[in-house]
């Protein structure tokens, strides 16, 4: 079966093979198609619906089903490369400190774990589901989603399998902080064991990606040398690698991560000239999270640097109970937009394409024949509504 998707004022492709057609400057490095048609059919590997062919209204083929979206634009589904979704608890009191000048520094943490254990397989699997059709309805149709609010064998596996029920960009996150009842004269070593041993073998089925709290100016977090310890043996056990670096200060989780080859590093918010220099021409993406930038205070990472320097950037949610409670790419947008520099272009960009090189998908991000039609539809005529109409729910996933 296929169907036609027709009305589409402006589609926006990301596909890099596909000339620009001497379209707007605002528009270049999207591959635009104006007043498009597409015919998506079939089913892939996994059934996913792909996109068979993509062009002019005027010159479509036809379909066994035909739908009109009556002049919206089409743009390829965010790919948010980075969430904390499986979690309980409320921590907006924390997020209120924070705006009368409280400063984050991951010992919150704590407060979700113990709220997350107490919870059960059925509650925590239904606030999972809810925030995921909470993406979907804001346009994101890939989610990469961490543990790390377990921090002992049994919950950490248990966030991992519930994730697995909704992604297959699933991450292991034992090492997210030392829990507080491993605080004491020698838990740290006694739980990076722990996490590098039997909790690492239990979770590694359950996950496709290993990840670190790289962070030494959390005294709750991980500094190189254990970092290190954290990244080796989960790709010993056979998982890809991703870090949290350089959330709160600068610091060696960049530069660590394109030693060990990892496909990202996220936050970003404080770069040494070195760290740039290592990241510009590595295979490791610099995922920015603003959403955290605007719930904690802290300056926004300098994207322009990254960009001007050839980094490939990458924009996430991060959403998670503490520093970032939006689960809201097309905000993430925005704020690029408006606080990092970040044209309207390559924000979207990032959202899409980036956000598939930092999960190592090249089946996503681009809406191009023998790729997934994951797709997301903006109630507007022009994906530059994004940005410019902030905060008014726009853009939605296309459910073929
Ligand atoms: N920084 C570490 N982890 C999360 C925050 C987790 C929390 O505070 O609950 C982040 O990516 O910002
Ligand atoms: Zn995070």
């Amino acid at each position: 079966m296929s169907m036609l998707i027709t009305g589409i004022s402006e589609l926006v492709t990301c596909d890099d093979t596909r000339e620009d057609g001497g379209g707007s400057p605002l528009t270049r490095g999207l591959g635009v198609v104006e007043d498009a048609a597409l015919v998506v059919g079939g089913g892939g590997e996994d059934s996913a619906p792909v996109v068979e062919w993509v062009g002019p209204a005027g010159e479509a083929p036809e379909a066994d089903w035909a739908i009109d979206l009556g002049g919206q634009a089409v743009v390829p589904g965010f790919i948010d490369s980075h969430s904390h979704l499986v979690f309980a608890g409320d921590r907006s009191a924390e997020f209120a400190a924070r705006m009368t000048g409280q400063a984050y520094d991951g010992g919150g943490i704590a407060v979700t774990m113990a709220a997350t254990r107490e919870a059960t397989d059925a509650q925590l699997r239904a606030l999972l589901q809810a925030r995921v059709a909470e993406m979907r309805a804001q346009g994101t149709t890939t989610v990469e989603i961490k543990s790390g609010y377990g921090l002992d064998v049994e919950h950490e596996v248990r966030a991992l399998r519930l994730a697995r029920e909704v992604t297959t960009e699933t991450t292991f996150l034992g090492a997210h902080v030392v829990p507080p009842d491993a605080r004491g004269e020698g838990g740290r070593e006694a739980y990076l064991d722990l996490v590098c041993g039997e909790m690492l073998a239990a979770c590694a089925p359950h996950a496709r990606w290993v990840d670190v709290f790289c962070e030494p100016a959390s005294r709750y977090a991980f500094d190189e040398q254990e970092s290190r310890r954290v990244l080796e043996a989960g790709r010993d056990a056979g998982l890809e690698l991703r870090v949290h670096g350089n959330q709160l200060s600068e610091g060696p989780g960049a530069q660590l991560a394109v030693e060990l080859g990892a496909a990202s590093v996220d936050h970003c918010t404080f770069l040494t000239d070195a760290d740039v220099d290592a990241l510009a021409g590595s295979g490791t993406v610099a995922t920015l999270l603003p959403g955290v930038e605007f719930s904690t205070r802290q300056p926004y990472p300098d994207a322009r640097r990254l960009l001007d320097a050839g980094v490939d950037v990458a924009l996430a949610s991060d959403c998670n109970p503490g520093t970032c409670s939006s689960s809201s790419m097309p905000l993430m947008i925005a704020l690029a937009v408006r606080e990092m520099g970040m044209a309207p272009a390559e924000a979207l960009r990032a959202a899409t394409v980036g956000g598939a090189r930092a999960l190592r998908r090249d089946d996503l991000g681009q809406v191009r024949v023998g790729r997934r039609a994951d797709l997301a539809v903006v109630a507007a005529p022009s994906f530059l509504h994004i940005p410019y109409r902030v905060g008014v729910p726009i853009v939605r996933a296309l459910e073929i």
